[in-house]
């Protein structure tokens, strides 16, 4: 490729760049899990459009460094090979000085053959930051091509507190008036998810769906070669629809008619590997038996309002469990901590989440959007006790939308809290 062109699309980026200033942005907590000083790279990887570029940006430029900036998702740069990676270096040298020590690789999975050079320029001591939705950057290759130099950050989409900065809602005073503008907030997030651009676009539905369509024909059907789209478009809508259900495999290959249920089990794990989805299992003490009963939650909770044939106030009950799945995911996979699901032999009595360090459980977690019944309450409360004499789990917590406050059951207490309160904890 012509050194010239990348020298110049290069030095175009930048000045894209210089237009962009941090206060453009909301803040995102995932910016202190991004390192600096280290020798491992540091690879930001999630959904489509979840905002991983932005991260970067901000990181970097909070740090106060001066860093190079390649983003190869440029159409002037399709062509470009493995080979040509050393123009890219000498281009970045040019437009952002010698003395440049970080350096930023914006969908780098592009160009085949890109892990020998970032390890090369590893190796220079050189700090280097990259970022990929596409499946071509999946977890388990990362692993192999970088071999342990990296450090991965899992973007989601906006948590809730991300979403209210946006929307200017003030997250620190619990007055009464305030309370209420949360409450009607938790509900739009609920209903229009987090992804940082939908709240401006007319045409949220278009959005989502092409979203959708992107991640199953760009990402997965090139990456697995997958020739039948059809097929996996109506697992993903099944999955969409069934969030936190327990997925029955012989039922599904009977009224989806797509192959055999390891097809099934080869579809939905491409689809979490895309990030679409994320896959829940069921806790167990025995390893082996973890593999077992998957649930699915969806990436962001948009993805179940902004579809054909369903009503978007439907259900805030599953789109709450679902939010608290994605964020004990933001804040449990940093510190190496596994979620799953709880349910006892009996299959009555599930509790949603478990989380468990090392084996060792550490929380039980029962969501319900609505605990105004004692019925309801007591239901929510005995699950949580019977799993809690079952796993010797004594931290018992009950996310609901009501008041913070304990309720004791035997001798057993639950901290109930409120879902706003538990959602904006730092
Ligand atoms: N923190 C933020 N605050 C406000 N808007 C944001 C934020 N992060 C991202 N956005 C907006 O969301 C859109 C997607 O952001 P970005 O390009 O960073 O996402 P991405 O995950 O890198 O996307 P892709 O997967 O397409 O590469 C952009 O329009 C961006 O301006």
């Amino acid at each position: 490729m012509d050194s010239n062109v990348i020298y110049k699309t290069i030095l175009d980026q930048r000045e894209e760049l210089s237009l962009m200033t941090n206060e453009d942005f909301v803040y995102r907590n995932e910016v202190n899990q991004i390192s600096l000083n280290t020798k491992q790279a540091q690879v930001v990887i999630g959904v489509r459009r979840s905002g991983k570029s932005t991260l970067c940006h901000m990181t970097l430029r909070n740090a106060g460094v001066v860093y190079g900036y390649v983003n190869f998702d440029d159409d002037r740069m399709a062509n470009l090979m493995v080979e040509d990676l050393n123009f890219v270096l000498e281009a970045i040298y040019r437009v952002y000085g010698n003395d440049v020590k970080h350096i930023f690789f914006d969908e780098i999975q592009n160009v085949n053959g890109w892990h020998l050079f970032i390890n090369r320029l590893l190796r220079q001591g050189l700090h280097i930051v990259i970022t990929g939705s596409n499946a071509r950057l999946l977890s388990s290759e990362l692993a192999t091509h970088l071999t342990g130099r990296y450090n991965e950050i899992r973007l989601f989409p906006f948590s809730f507190r991300d979403y209210c900065v946006a929307k200017e809602i003030e997250t620190d005073i619990p007055t009464t008036k305030n309370m209420a503008l949360l409450k009607n907030t938790l509900d739009e997030y609920l209903i229009e998810g987090g992804f940082p651009e939908i709240a401006s676009l007319p045409d949220k539905q278009g959005y989502v769906g092409s979203l959708i369509d992107a991640i199953i024909t760009k990402d997965i059907m090139p990456r697995f070669h997958i020739r039948n789209a059809n097929a996996l478009k109506t697992l993903a809508n099944h999955l969409i629809n069934n969030v936190g259900q327990i997925i029955n495999m012989k039922e599904l290959v009977e009224t989806l008619k797509i192959g055999s249920d390891k097809t099934i089990r080869n579809y939905i794990d491409f689809l979490a590997q895309a990030f679409l989805i994320v896959p829940l299992t069921k806790f167990s003490y025995k390893s082996s038996e973890r593999l077992r009963s998957n649930k699915t939650y969806i990436v962001d909770t948009g993805m179940l309002t902004f579809r054909p044939n369903l009503l978007a106030t439907e259900n805030l009950g599953w789109r709450l469990e679902n939010a608290v799945l994605l964020e004990l995911q933001r804040r449990n996979m940093p510190l190496c901590r596994d979620v799953f699901y709880y349910r006892p032999v009996s299959r009555l009595k599930e509790v949603d989440f478990v989380i468990a360090e090392r084996g060792n459980v550490m929380e039980l977690i029962q969501v319900s959007y609505d605990i105004g019944t004692p019925k309801t309450l007591s239901r929510e409360l005995s699950a949580l006790v019977d799993a809690s004499r079952k796993t010797g789990c004594k931290k018992l917590t009950l996310i609901a939308c009501s008041e913070t406050r304990k309720e004791k059951i035997s001798d057993m207490e639950i901290n109930v809290i409120s879902a706003i309160e538990w959602l904006l904890a730092r």
